[in-house]
């Protein structure tokens, strides 16, 4: 099937949908499916006839949007098979991942709310892709690392027989950029903590609100999706330790808003930290694991000693380390920029070629 023979719902057109669309005008027609859906938040684009859409013409408002049920019905009824792209973090959407799959719709996102959700969704999605009579797949690489290799190498370690026992690291780019900027081995850091959100916002690394970074639960969020890959049952990234570095204060706030313009009357809580750590002779990280043999997942800040991989991270970088029977001592390391539009847009569209290619 030729991929114009494809159609493509991309749902989220923000920091990683604008980069992903941009990738995808580039690719060759070959691997370019006919973009026919396209949404935003309360907006959309599409016609009843499954003409292309283009994301210029994504009107300013829509009266009436298509409910997720009723874009299942449009994308199921086209005259080919169909591949949707969520490049939203909103729950309701992954939430219809297995209808979506059921339906023969492949589903392609950087979101993790459906694979760090409840285990009932995750085995929802993959019992539809291996009962779909129609070959719908899906592919969530950009969901932890943005688009380093890190889903598709712990896929291979364990489909391939290895035993992983114990995955480490840092798993945010915002964090590793915040603590990367504001704590530097080298002591130069220059900056306030709020100052140093507020540039990583700017970015595009931080999640839609982010709050959902600094409260940790981005990372529980990644550590779940790779313990579950590695065989743990993980209830949810609820379900274990989680450091927030959220201010009490700023709990209650009532959106993300008010919570940056609040945040530099908290900036010394953050100090606190990088003194003591200083005092020992080290930097304070914000890191996570998964010990697969013991079962345990945690997440939150560690004293760490200058001179190590984790303290001599730079920019937004992730360090994922896989200590499997294989490898050994020597762990398999993964490192690279871990958000970022373009960086996570480059896993979804290789999602996506992959989705093609396997379709066609
Ligand atoms: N940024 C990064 O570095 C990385 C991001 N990710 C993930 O990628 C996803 C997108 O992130 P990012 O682009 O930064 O976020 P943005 O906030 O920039 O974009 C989110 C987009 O989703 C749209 N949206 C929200 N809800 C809906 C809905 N119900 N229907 C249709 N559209 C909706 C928003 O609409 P509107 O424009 O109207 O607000 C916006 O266009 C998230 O899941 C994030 O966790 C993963 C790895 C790295
Ligand atoms: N907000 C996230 C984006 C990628 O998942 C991060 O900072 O790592
Ligand atoms: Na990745």
């Amino acid at each position: 099937m030729p991929a114009s023979k494809l159609y493509l719902a991309v749902v989220g057109v923000g920091g990683v949908g604008t980069a992903f669309l941009s990738q995808l005008a580039s690719l060759p027609s070959s691997l370019r499916p006919t973009l026919i859906f396209l949404s935003r938040s309360s907006k959309q684009l599409y016609t009843s006839s499954y003409d292309p859409v283009s994301a210029s013409d994504l009107p300013s408002s829509s009266s009436k949007l298509l409910s997720l049920p009723e874009l299942t019905t449009y994308l199921s009824s086209a005259p080919g098979k169909a591949i949707l792209v969520d490049n939203t973090s909103n729950q309701d959407v992954a939430n219809s991942y297995p209808s979506f799959l059921r339906q023969g719709i492949s589903v392609v996102t950087p979101n993790k709310k459906a694979f760090s959700g409840s285990l009932q969704l995750w085995t929802d999605i993959f019992d539809a892709v291996d009962s779909s009579d129609c070959q719908a797949m899906v592919y969530h690489e950009s969901s932890v690392g943005a688009g380093l290799p890190v889903i598709s190498t712990l896929k291979d370690l364990v489909a391939t027989g290895d035993q992983v026992t114990r995955i480490e690291g840092v798993f945010s780019g915002t964090m590793s950029f915040l603590f990367n900027s504001f704590a530097p081995a080298d002591g130069t850091g220059k900056g306030k903590w709020s100052q140093i959100v507020a540039q990583a916002k700017e970015a595009g690394y931080t999640e839609p609100d982010p709050r959902d970074d600094l409260n940790g639960m981005d990372v529980a969020r990644k550590l779940t999706i790779l313990a579950r890959l590695a065989g743990l049952k993980v209830q949810g990234p609820d379900s274990f330790p989680v450091q927030s570095l959220i201010p009490k204060e700023l709990e209650t706030a009532k959106s993300s808003d008010e919570f940056m313009q609040r945040l530099p009357e908290f900036d010394s809580e953050m100090e606190g930290y990088k003194d003591e750590a200083a005092k020992a002779g080290k930097v304070v990280r914000y890191v996570g694991s998964v010990d697969v043999a013991a079962g345990k997942v945690k997440v939150g800040l560690e004293m760490v000693e200058k001179g190590t991989p984790i303290a001599s991270l730079r920019g937004s970088d992730n360090l994922i380390c896989f200590y499997t029977k294989r490898y050994g001592a020597n762990p398999l390391v993964i490192q690279g920029a871990g958000a970022g539009g373009e960086v996570t847009a480059m896993g979804v569209t290789a999602d996506l070629i992959k989705v093609v290619e396997r379709l066609r």
